[in-house]
């Protein structure tokens, strides 16, 4: 199983590589899937002499990217993002995800926001009938004042739960952040909770990814499938 969902994620990741042509600014996720789609843009770049620039979405998918001879910019250091392709946690019918189980949602949405095409690339078991019944919402807050928000969060309905490293420790995000992991269930109407999450004074971005998904790429042990969207676009990036 853990093998076929592999092959899936490798598939997505080669279908979505495909979309990169020569020239372009591109944003790089952060994952496993989108590992899997920085190495293969690192090997249409040894073999076929492929120019882009990437803007990574974290740390680790810099590093990679750097092995690979990737030049990279910072998000800054660009004037927009031809294309960003990146993974998700959840996808739902209407296009909408859950992303940041990887802690990296809050450079993945600025990313995201400034492309102007948006790829998502997942394995089918990543796609679900509602947002929230497995995945809990990564909320990305302050330090200072992380108890008390937490609480402002629970009033909202949240399940909370401090997102910890292995060594039990606070998980510490690249921007320096914590991270709430909120669960709903169920989580009713996403684009009226990620107004009442932002709403929280310390919220600094939440993993409700809305209207930010123009290309959803489905991989399968056996192919790929790409999806037009034609989501509705969310307004805050427009
Ligand atoms: O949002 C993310 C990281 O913040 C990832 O894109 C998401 O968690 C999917 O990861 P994976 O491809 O490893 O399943």
């Amino acid at each position: 199983m853990a093998f076929e969902a592999d092959l899936a994620k490798a598939h997505a990741a080669r279908s979505a590589a495909e979309l990169v042509q020569s020239g372009m600014i591109v944003g790089l996720g952060s994952g496993s899937t989108a590992g899997l789609l920085v190495k293969r843009l690192g090997e249409r770049v040894a073999e076929e002499g492929l120019e882009f620039v990437g803007v990574p979405t974290s740390v680790s998918t810099a590093e990679l990217a750097r092995e690979l001879n990737i030049p990279l910019r910072d998000v800054d250091d660009v004037p927009a993002v031809d294309l960003n392709i990146d993974g998700a946690d959840e996808v739902d019918p209407e296009y909408r995800m859950i992303k940041g189980r990887g802690g990296a949602l809050l450079r993945e949405k600025l990313v995201a926001c400034v492309a102007s095409r948006r790829v998502t690339i997942v394995s089918p078991e990543k796609v679900v009938p509602r947002l929230g019944i497995d995945s809990p919402v990564p909320v990305e807050v302050s330090r200072l004042g992380y108890r008390h928000i937490e609480q402002r969060l629970r009033t909202l309905g949240a399940r909370t739960s401090l997102r910890r490293g292995p060594d039990g420790a606070p998980f510490v995000t690249d921007g320096g952040n914590l991270i709430i992991d909120c669960g709903f269930s169920p989580l009713a109407d996403p684009d009226t909770l990620e107004a009442g999450l932002k709403s929280v004074v310390g919220v600094f971005e939440t993993g409700l990814f809305l209207g930010l998904c123009d290309v959803l790429v489905v991989g399968r042990p056996d192919g790929a499938e790409q999806i037009v969207t034609q989501a509705r676009r969310w307004t805050g990036c427009t």
